[in-house]
């Protein structure tokens, strides 16, 4: 049947084109990402990195706070906030921002400073907050779907982590400890997220705001990446960003 936005495609159909969209846009694909996997990212740029993504970390729980205050299905909250707990942990010491920190620690940084967030990109702002306000302000569909790009990080992540082990002698399986935990999180979540838009996009013109959702949300983790590169590859560190030496340990120490 046809009708606004075209045909209504098969469940296979509509799923393997949110794969193509992975395949073609997802942030594994970023020339910060084979640099940073390779080994060729200096110091300072890992730091960069680390310091940029605690922003992401830091808000993908408020981002999923907002989307649970729109459910009211109370099977999707209960499978939804295991999200904010996996962020948040369920106790003080525990949870993925406390291991971001972990990261963030063993690469000289003071967590008041991190935790500040002052010495981030604009880019890493924008772009995460964009991806915080798209959950809050649009469907309850396109939020999940939004997160969808969870469908592809497992394989990211395991390249990431042996990558990073082979090439870099400051980071270890401990300091990475954050993203042990994650492929098997990010693939009950997104078997969730997958089942949920396959069955509540019920027409084409849904499908395809499920597929504009995830569009958008490649372009947010490709933005961070590119701010990144232009400030700490090319050089180019924007007015008040961090620049190496701030926030460290040391300087706290001073
Ligand atoms: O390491 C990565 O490349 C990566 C990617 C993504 C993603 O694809 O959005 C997430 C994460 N990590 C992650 O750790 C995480 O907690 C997470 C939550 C979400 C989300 O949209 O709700 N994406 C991601």
């Amino acid at each position: 049947m046809t009708e606004a936005g075209g045909v209504l495609l098969s469940g296979e159909d509509f799923e393997a084109r949110l794969r193509q969209i992975g395949a073609e846009r997802y942030h594994n694909l970023h020339r910060f990402h084979h640099r940073l996997h390779s080994g060729q990212c200096s110091f300072t740029e890992v730091q960069a990195w680390a310091l940029n993504r605690y922003y992401y970390q830091a808000m993908i729980p408020i981002k999923d706070a907002t989307v649970l205050t729109r459910m009211s299905e109370v099977e999707d909250r209960r499978e939804w906030r295991k999200r904010i707990e996996d962020h948040d942990g369920l106790q003080p010491g525990d949870g993925g921002i406390e291991r971001w920190l972990k990261l963030t620690d063993s690469l000289g940084f003071s967590r008041p400073y991190v935790i500040s967030t002052q010495g981030i990109l604009p880019g890493t702002r924008f772009a995460v907050e964009a991806y915080v306000e798209f959950c809050r302000s649009r469907s309850l569909l396109e939020a999940i779907a939004s997160s969808l790009t969870e469908l592809f990080s497992p394989t990211i992540i395991s390249e990431r982590v042996a990558g990073m082990l082979a090439h870099y002698d400051f980071v270890s399986r401990e300091t990475l400890a954050y993203f042990s935990q994650r492929p098997v999180q990010a693939k009950r979540d997104s078997d969730f997220a997958l089942n949920y838009v396959k069955t509540h996009a019920k027409t084409r013109a849904e499908q395809n705001l499920v597929l504009a959702a995830l569009e958008f949300k490649c372009s947010v983790l490709w933005t961070q990446l590119d701010a990144l590169w232009g400030a700490y590859v090319d050089g180019a560190v924007p007015p008040g960003a961090w620049v190496a030496g701030q926030g460290s340990d040391k300087e706290q120490a001073a």
